[in-house]
């Protein structure tokens, strides 16, 4: 096919195929993409807490930080130019995703994946020699746009070369990958915060070409998914390769859905009109609200700015980074409790349960802060801090096994397989655009709103709950190419978008 998604494939049933060394190797090259991003999510907040970095391009931010109550606690790092070291290479992720949706159709997996590593290497070089905040924020917008190829291409390579019954999982392995990635950068932040001078945000900053390094040598080294090569017209290589990494010789009905999908996905000339078809109406909706909900449950407020806000809460500097440490392993254990019950309870339960946990963590947090941190003094003693950071716990981790990988998988596995590919980069897009939001606006909104951000993040965790109930059918169990029969026809509000769709005889007998 020439879409697809995190979760996108030919068809709904499963093809001859073996789990070949190909196919594992292939996905655990090409998942260092979720690598890179996830490293660049984990170190920014570790190095804006440094004082030697903050010296060199922040000076402003380093006098109020050297000065103990002169500034109000929560806005010590209320600083536009620092939010926007963090927030630009978001901007530029989302506005590489397009350019990306092209190369990824025209150019295939394989190449836009080695230009999102040569982008990623060249931008953590400049921001290794970083001289300047010039330097340093084209470096990051590099990097931005080495994350919106890689988020792009990897997925739909992943998706693409995994056979049908390990897809969801194979699926999730982005994620894992880009939490393992947050967890390796606060390792790091937390080893070279002790380097003294200027040696530890360069380090820090620097070994993003690391991860870099590794998906631009891996993708060299894989072959591209055969639904590319078919879709671009090269029948013999893709079905060569088809034979390669299922390791069978027939794969002949898993050939044939795919020259008949890309036949069907090449007849649409604009695929953003057909997007906005009626008919694709819910799924979008669906796409977009789980980008600005997934990034509203405030998630990124801690994986950005946790050592911030642990210095926030009175932390000494050693104590915040190893605290965002403990955070970063809660979040990639907890990906994988999602892996193991995403086929088995459901994407819903996963979601609706979390909606409570995340609520619940979120309050007490702003409970906590609201009667403890006040604006000049340290007086958060150690027992309410360690409370505060168990809750912070507590929230990550319902996180992690809901929105995180939810907010992915389910618009993938939702649209109809023309209007796929388009309305992946429509979701990366909305995710980049709030996350950027948030990187930009949560410092100043902490010294604005104080505790009561945390208050702001519930509301958004109550209405996406309800979200949930209402509007969020579930999708666990049902082959990719009958969601329209099967979900969307049946549902009591979406229905109404689909009197336009025709009702295939098959599937209506099926149902
Ligand atoms: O694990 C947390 C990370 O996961 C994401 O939501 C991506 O799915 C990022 O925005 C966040 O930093």
């Amino acid at each position: 096919m020439a879409g697809g998604g995190f979760g996108a494939a030919g068809g709904g049933g499963d093809f001859e195929a073996k789990i070949t060394p190909l196919v594992i190797i292939s996905c655990i090259l090409a998942s260092t993409g979720g690598l890179m991003f996830g490293y660049d999510v984990g170190i920014s907040g570790g190095v804006t807490s440094m004082p030697e970095f903050l010296r060199k391009f922040f000076p402003s931010v380093y006098r109020k930080n050297q000065q103990p109550g002169l500034e109000s606690n929560y806005c010590k790092y209320d600083n536009q130019g620092l939010q926007l070291f963090t927030s630009s290479l978001y901007l530029a992720a989302l506005v590489a995703t397009f350019v990306a949706m092209y190369t990824t159709k025209s150019l295939g997996r394989k190449l836009t994946m080695l230009m999102a590593g040569v982008f990623f290497l060249i931008g953590s070089v400049l921001n290794f020699a970083a001289q300047n905040l010039a330097m340093l924020i084209i470096g990051r917008i590099l990097l931005g746009c080495g994350v919106g190829f890689a988020n792009q291409a990897v997925p739909l390579f992943l998706s693409e070369v995994a056979p049908t019954r390990i897809r969801g999982a194979l699926n999730i392995l982005f994620q894992l990958m880009c939490t393992i990635g947050i967890l390796v950068a606060n390792m790091i932040n937390y080893g070279t915060d002790k380097i003294k001078g200027n040696y530890g945000w360069r380090i820090s900053l620097g070994l993003a070409g690391v991860p870099a390094l590794m998906l631009t040598l891996g993708s060299l080294i894989v072959v591209d998914t055969p639904n590319s090569l078919i879709a671009r017209g090269k029948l013999e290589e893709g079905k060569a390769i088809l034979k390669r990494i299922r390791g069978v010789d027939n794969v002949e009905p898993e050939f044939l859905e795919i020259v008949e999908a890309s036949r069907v996905a090449n007849e649409v000339k604009s695929p953003f009109k057909n997007l906005l078809k009626r008919r694709n109406r819910p799924q979008l909706i669906i796409a977009i609200f789980m980008q600005i909900f997934q990034q509203f449950t405030g998630i990124n407020a801690i994986m950005f700015y946790a050592p911030v806000l642990f210095k926030t809460l009175g932390f000494k500097s050693d104590a915040s980074l190893y605290s965002s440490a403990i955070t970063g392993a809660v979040n990639v254990l907890s990906t994988m409790v999602s892996i193991y019950f995403v086929d088995r309870a459901g994407r819903r339960v996963l979601l609706l349960e979390a909606g409570v946990q995340m609520f619940l963590s979120q309050l007490v947090v702003a409970i906590v802060m609201g009667l403890k941190v006040k604006d000049n003094v340290n007086n958060l003693g150690h027992g309410l801090g360690i409370l505060v950071l168990v809750f912070v716990c507590i929230f990550v981790a319902s996180f992690a096994w809901s929105w995180g990988p939810l907010g992915w998988l389910i618009p993938s596995e939702t649209f109809p397989l023309e209007a796929r590919s388009a309305g992946q980069s429509v979701a990366v897009f909305f995710n980049m655009l709030f996350t950027f939001i948030i990187a930009q606006a949560f410092l100043s909104m902490l010294c604005h709103m104080k505790f009561a951000i945390f208050l702001f993040f519930a509301a958004w965790i109550l209405v996406m709950t309800i979200f949930v109930i209402f509007l969020l059918p579930e999708t666990k169990g049902v082959p990719i190419e009958e969601m329209t029969e099967r979900v969307w026809k049946q549902h009591w509000f979406w229905k109404r978008y689909m009197d336009e769709v025709e009702v295939d005889p098959k599937a209506k007998a099926d149902a």
